[in-house]
Formats: C-alpha cells, sequence, structure tokens
C-alpha cells in the first residue's frame, strides 16, 4: 500500500488544484463566519475535500488530526471505540419490522461481494457475527447487531446481484429505499466500494442517490490488500478514480475511509470515526 499520508497528499493536491476552477466554490458567508477573519485557502480547502466533524473549525484542522487513509478529520466527539460485545438481534423482512428503539445505527450498504459481512466480522473480531460466502446474494434481509448495548449495526442485502431476477432487484429498491428514508435513527450509511476494481456504474448511482436524498454517508473502500489485480489498477489509484466521479455532486466531500478486512487496515480507524459520529447524534 502507499504510504497513507503522502497518498491523502497527493490526492488532496490533485483536488485542490482543480477546486480553483469550480465556480460554485463562494466564500462561506454563514453568520459566524462573516463576523471572523475571511476563510484562508488552507481552510477552504479543507472543507471541500476533508471531512470536518461537528466541533471544529476548519481553519484549526491539522495534518495530525487526519486520520490515515481517509479524508476525516478527527474532533472533539470522537471517544471510545472498541469493540466489547455484539449481539445479533433479528434480520427483518421489512424496513417496519426493524427494532424499534432509538439506538444509533450504520448500516453497511454495497455490491453483493464487496465484503460488508467481512467487514463486519472485522469490525467485531470475531468469524462467525455476520454470514460470509464466496456466494454473493447470502445476506437477503435487514440484519441488526447490537453492539456494547448501545448502538448497532446493520448488514443489508447487497445490490446488483446479477443472477437475482427482476422482481427481486425491484424489491430490493424498494425495500432498502423504504429503510433508508423511515429510519430516523440511521447516523450513516457506509457505503462499501471494492477498491480492487475500477468504478461501477451501479456504486456511483448508488452514492448518487444517497446525495440526493441527503443521507449522510461514509465511504468504504475494501479490498484495500489486493495490491496488484492482475489486470488494472491499483486500490489507491481506483479510490481517486471514484472520488472524481462523484465529487461534482457534493459540496463537503462525504468521509471516506480504506479498509481490508484480511489485514485489518483502517478498522480501528473506521470505528473511532463511528465514535464521533455516534456521540455528536447522541447528544
Ligand atoms: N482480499 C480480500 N477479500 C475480501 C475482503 N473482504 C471480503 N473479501 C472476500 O470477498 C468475498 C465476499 O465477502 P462477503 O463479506 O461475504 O461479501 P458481502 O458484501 O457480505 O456479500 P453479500 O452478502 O452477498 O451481499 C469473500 O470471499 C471474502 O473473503 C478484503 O478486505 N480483502
Ligand atoms: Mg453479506
Amino acid at each position: 500500500l502507499p504510504k497513507s499520508a503522502s497518498f491523502l497528499f497527493s490526492f488532496n493536491k490533485t483536488i485542490a488544484h482543480s477546486t480553483h476552477k469550480r465556480p460554485e466554490s463562494k466564500p462561506d458567508v454563514s453568520a459566524s463566519r462573516a463576523a471572523k477573519q475571511p476563510m484562508s485557502e488552507r481552510a477552504r480547502f479543507a472543507k471541500t475535500v476533508l471531512f470536518v466533524p461537528p466541533g471544529v473549525d476548519p481553519e484549526d484542522v491539522t495534518d495530525e488530526m487526519i486520520l490515515p487513509g481517509s479524508n476525516i478529520v478527527v474532533g472533539p466527539y470522537a471517544g471510545h471505540s472498541q469493540i466489547k460485545e455484539v449481539e445479533f438481534v433479528k434480520s427483518s423482512g421489512r424496513a417496519k419490522d426493524c427494532p424499534k428503539d432509538d439506538r444509533p445505527e450504520f448500516a453497511i450498504l454495497g455490491r453483493s461481494n464487496v465484503g460488508k459481512s467481512s467487514l463486519i466480522n472485522a469490525l467485531v473480531r470475531k468469524k462467525e457475527v455476520a454470514l460470509t460466502s464466496k456466494k454473493p446474494g447470502k445476506t437477503q434481509l435487514i440484519n441488526h447487531f447490537l453492539v456494547n448495548k448501545s448502538w448497532y449495526i446493520v448488514d443489508l442485502p447487497g445490490y446488483g446481484f446479477a443472477r437475482a431476477s427482476n422482481a427481486a432487484r425491484t424489491d430490493w429498491s424498494s425495500f432498502t429505499k423504504g429503510y433508508f428514508l423511515n429510519r430516523d435513527t440511521l447516523v450513516a450509511v457506509l457505503l462499501l466500494i471494492d477498491a480492487s476494481v475500477p468504478p461501477q456504474r451501479i456504486d456511483l448511482d448508488c452514492a448518487k442517490w444517497l446525495g440526493r436524498n441527503n443521507i449522510p454517508m461514509t465511504f468504504v473502500f475494501t479490498k484495500c490488500d489486493k495490491l496488484k489485480a492482475s489486470k488494472g489498477k491499483r486500490p489507491d489509484e481506483n479510490i481517486r478514480d471514484f472520488q472524481e466521479l462523484i465529487r461534482e455532486n457534493y459540496k463537503q466531500h462525504p468521509a471516506w475511509i480504506m479498509t481490508s478486512s484480511v489485514t485489518g487496515l483502517g478498522r480501528d480507524e473506521l470505528l473511532l470515526h463511528l465514535s464521533q459520529l455516534r456521540n455528536y447524534w447522541d447528544q
């Protein structure tokens, strides 16, 4: 893998260069901002490219605050992030059958075979919490896992399963869209993207759909251990290409992070990120 810091640096340089040409990058004129100095070039850059969490002034972001292998800035809401216990709660066939309590939750979404169940297992450090398989389409229900008795990880069915019938695919979209639009306790969607392949249309469409519907998301790039696919580009190049393709859809770029369920890359960083989203949501 490229050294995450230098990767971020080169990625940032690319984006910084092109942001200067963006017509919509106007000075921030919010009330609190207007009283201060005009935003510096660096802060404007941080606001466009980095994920700056609540409680952090883009002016104050330093390199040490950025999680390795990501664009995520760690702020004051980051806290206890380790997983002590996890229990499977239930599988739901419909959004309205999901657990009814006020605990915050994160939904794991992505193409079939992208590594959703593997990521859950890696976060939890258990092999059989979420069932993984080499056969795509294994997870067909909304599965709630309760972590530390205080928040949920939700494993969703993969989209784009080629062998599924048309009816099954339509079912998928109404079922999961219903979940996204109506689930009040959803803190963020973790949209998993396979970094070992070039950007896929279906992932781009999904990202755009979530963006249009103002559903908070974090891009979790999976399989970053697959250093050299037999042909094609390296994970960091695929990631950069993906970001370029979706960049115009967001004023502020969503959080993104590189992971591997095989090596554990990004695991602790992702957990820390989830802790800051959760703690902010909680208060
Ligand atoms: N090299 C590598 N392989 C991975 C990684 N994550 C998952 N895989 C493999 O990818 C395949 C699919 O993983 P799953 O976790 O079952 O994928 P899923 O997204 O849950 O699939 P569905 O439930 O069918 O939607 C398995 O063979 C995993 O071993 C990773 O980080 N690196
Ligand atoms: Mg699965």
